[in-house]
C-alpha cells in the first residue's frame, strides 16, 4: 500500500484520487490540509468511511458510527479508558503477563526457534479475554477454549453469501433473511450476547454485596450504559474525565486537543438517554475487532526490532531491571520507563497497523484553497507521513533515540502531523492508552526471573 502511495504521488502530486468500488476517494497528503481535516475542522468530517464488509450486527461499533449516534456513544465510551481505571485492572494484567513469561519460558528451554507472534496473538487473546470480559484464560495452551473459537470467528470474519450481498445487492438482504436463508454466521453473536446477559446478572449480584475491585471493561461499559440513561449520572460520569486523579497521564497525542463547537463529548441532548443494548453488544465485539492484531502486531514488531538491535535491547532491559527489577509492574512503575515508550513509539512509527486512516466530508468545503465535495473520501496515508525521507531520517531504520524529548515531534522538530499511529482529532483511537499499556506491560514483566527471553537476530 506504501509504495502504491508513493508511486501515486509521485506522479500526480499530494492531492489525487482513486476509486473504491464506486466510491471516489481524495488521498491527500499535505499536512496542513490534513491538520485542518483531523483536527481544526474536524466536525465537517464527522465520519469514517463505512466500506460495507461487515455483517449488520457490527455496523453499531464505534468506529462505523456516525454523527450524533457516533458522538453519543463516545462521551459514553471514552471514560472507561482513562488511567484511574486503568489503573483497577492491573492484577487482571499481571496475571495474563505471568502466563505469558511462562509460556515463553517453556520455548526457550526448548532451545529451538519458535513463532513469536503466535505466542504474542495467545497473549493478546487472553488479555481482551479478561481485561474485556472479566474470563481468565491461557489460549495458548487451550486453543479449542469455546471462548477463544468464538473470539476467533468474530475477528476473522469470513466471507460470507451476506457479506457479497450487503456489498453489491443490498436490496436483496431483507427478502431473503424472511425466506430464513442464512446469511451471516450468528453463532459468536448469541455466543457474547449471553455472555454480556450473564456479566448484567454477576454484576447485580455482586453489587448486593459491595462494590466490585477487580473491574474489566465489560462491566464498566454497562456500568456507562446505566449512568448514561440518567442525565444527572452522565454529566457526573463525564466531568470524571476531567477529574486528575482519574486521568493523570499524557499518553493521548492529542491530550492539549480541544473540541470545537459542536464536537463537544458532554452534548448529550442531542441523543435519546444510555446506550441501546446493540450498542452495548457492538461495543464490546469491538474490543476484539479493534483490539487484537493492532497490539498482537504491534507486540510483534517491537520484538523484531529489539532482536535485530541488541543494543537497544540491552539499553531496554537494563532501564526494566533498574526501575521494575523482580517486582510486579504497576500503573505508575511502566510510566518511568521512557526509553521503553521510544522504543514502542519508534515501532509505531515504522510498521502504523493502520497504514491508512479516513474522513468523509459531510459538505462541499474548501480548505486552503482545495475544494473537497460532499461524500468524498479523504485517505490519510498514515505509512507514508511516518515514511517520508524528507521528514524522517534514514525511516527504515530502528533508531528509537529520535523519539526522545531533544526529538519530540512535540516540540517543533517533526510536523506532530507526521507521527499519528492512533489517528488524531476527536475521531481518534479510543483505545490508544490500553493499547500502549498492553503492549508495554509485558515487556517490564521480561525480568530474570519471569523469564526473559533474550532474542538473536533473525537470520
Ligand atoms: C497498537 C494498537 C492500535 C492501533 C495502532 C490503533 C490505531 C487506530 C487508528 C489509526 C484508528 C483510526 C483513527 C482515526 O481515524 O483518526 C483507530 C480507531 C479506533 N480504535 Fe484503535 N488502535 C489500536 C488499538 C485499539 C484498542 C486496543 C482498542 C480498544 C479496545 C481500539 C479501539 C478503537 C476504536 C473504537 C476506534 C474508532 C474510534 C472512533 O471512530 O471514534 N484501538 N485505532
Amino acid at each position: 500500500m506504501v509504495k502504491f502511495d508513493i508511486e501515486m504521488t509521485k506522479k500526480y502530486g499530494p492531492v489525487h484520487g482513486v476509486y473504491f468500488g464506486r466510491q471516489p476517494l481524495m488521498t491527500i497528503y499535505d499536512t496542513s490540509i490534513l491538520k485542518q481535516i483531523m483536527i481544526k475542522e474536524a466536525h465537517l468530517f464527522p465520519n469514517h468511511f463505512n466500506t460495507g464488509l461487515f455483517p449488520p450486527f457490527l455496523d453499531n461499533f464505534l468506529f462505523l458510527l456516525k454523527d450524533e449516534h457516533w458522538k453519543h456513544v463516545r462521551s459514553v465510551f471514552s471514560p472507561i479508558f482513562s488511567s484511574g481505571k486503568m489503573r483497577k485492572m492491573t492484577g487482571k494484567i499481571n496475571k495474563c503477563c505471568k502466563t505469558l513469561c511462562k509460556n515463553l519460558k517453556v520455548q526457550a528451554d526448548m532451545k529451538r526457534t519458535f513463532d513469536l507472534e503466535r505466542i504474542y496473538d495467545a497473549f493478546t487473546m487472553d488479555m481482551i479475554a479478561s481485561v474485556g470480559f472479566g474470563v481468565s484464560i491461557d489460549s495458548h495452551n487451550d486453543p479449542n477454549n469455546l471462548f477463544v473459537r468464538m473470539a476467533r470467528k468474530l475477528i476473522v470474519n469470513k466471507l460470507t453469501l451476506g457479506l457479497v450481498l450487503k456489498f453489491v445487492a443490498p436490496w436483496l438482504l431483507k427478502p431473503l433473511t424472511r425466506l430464513g436463508v442464512p446469511l451471516f454466521e450468528d453463532d459468536y453473536i448469541h455466543f457474547f450476547t449471553d455472555v454480556i446477559k450473564r456479566t448484567i446478572k454477576q454484576k447485580d449480584d455482586d453489587t448486593a454485596d459491595g462494590p466490585q475491585k477487580d473491574l474489566d471493561l465489560l462491566q464498566m461499559l454497562i456500568d456507562a450504559q446505566r449512568a448514561s440513561a440518567n442525565d444527572e449520572n452522565l454529566k457526573r460520569n463525564n466531568d470524571n474525565k476531567n477529574n486528575k486523579d482519574d486521568d493523570d497521564d499524557d499518553d493521548d497525542n492529542n491530550a492539549d486537543y480541544k473540541p470545537k463547537n459542536d464536537m463537544s463529548w458532554n452534548d448529550s441532548s442531542a441523543h435519546p438517554k444510555g446506550l441501546s443494548d446493540e450498542d452495548l453488544l457492538a461495543q464490546s465485539l469491538q474490543f476484539f475487532l479493534v483490539g487484537f492484531e493492532t497490539v498482537s502486531a504491534a507486540l510483534s514488531y517491537l520484538c523484531y526490532n529489539l532482536a535485530c538491535h541488541q543494543e537497544h535491547q540491552e539499553r531496554l532491559f537494563n532501564e526494566v531491571v533498574q526501575i521494575i527489577g523482580n517486582e510486579d509492574p504497576t500503573y505508575d512503575s511502566i510510566k518511568q520507563l521512557t526509553y521503553l515508550d521510544m522504543c514502542l513509539n519508534e515501532t509505531l512509527r515504522m510498521f502504523p497497523f493502520a497504514t491508512r486512516a479516513d474522513r468523509v466530508a459531510s459538505q462541499d468545503v474548501t480548505i486552503n484553497g482545495l475544494f473537497i465535495p460532499k461524500g468524498m473520501v479523504v485517505g490519510i496515508p498514515i505509512n507514508l507521513l511516518h515514511s517520508d525521507p524528507d521528514y524522517w531520517h534514514e525511516p527504515h531504520v530502528f533508531n528509537p533515540e529520535r523519539q526522545g524529548h531533544h526529538y519530540n515531534w512535540k516540540v517543533n522538530t517533526v510536523d506532530p502531523m507526521r507521527f499519528i499511529p492512533f489517528g488524531a482529532g476527536p475521531r481518534n483511537c479510543v483505545g490508544m492508552r490500553l493499547a500502549k499499556w498492553e503492549i508495554r506491560w509485558p515487556l517490564s514483566t521480561s525480568s530474570e526471573n519471569s523469564g526473559l527471553v533474550f532474542l538473536k537476530k533473525p537470520t
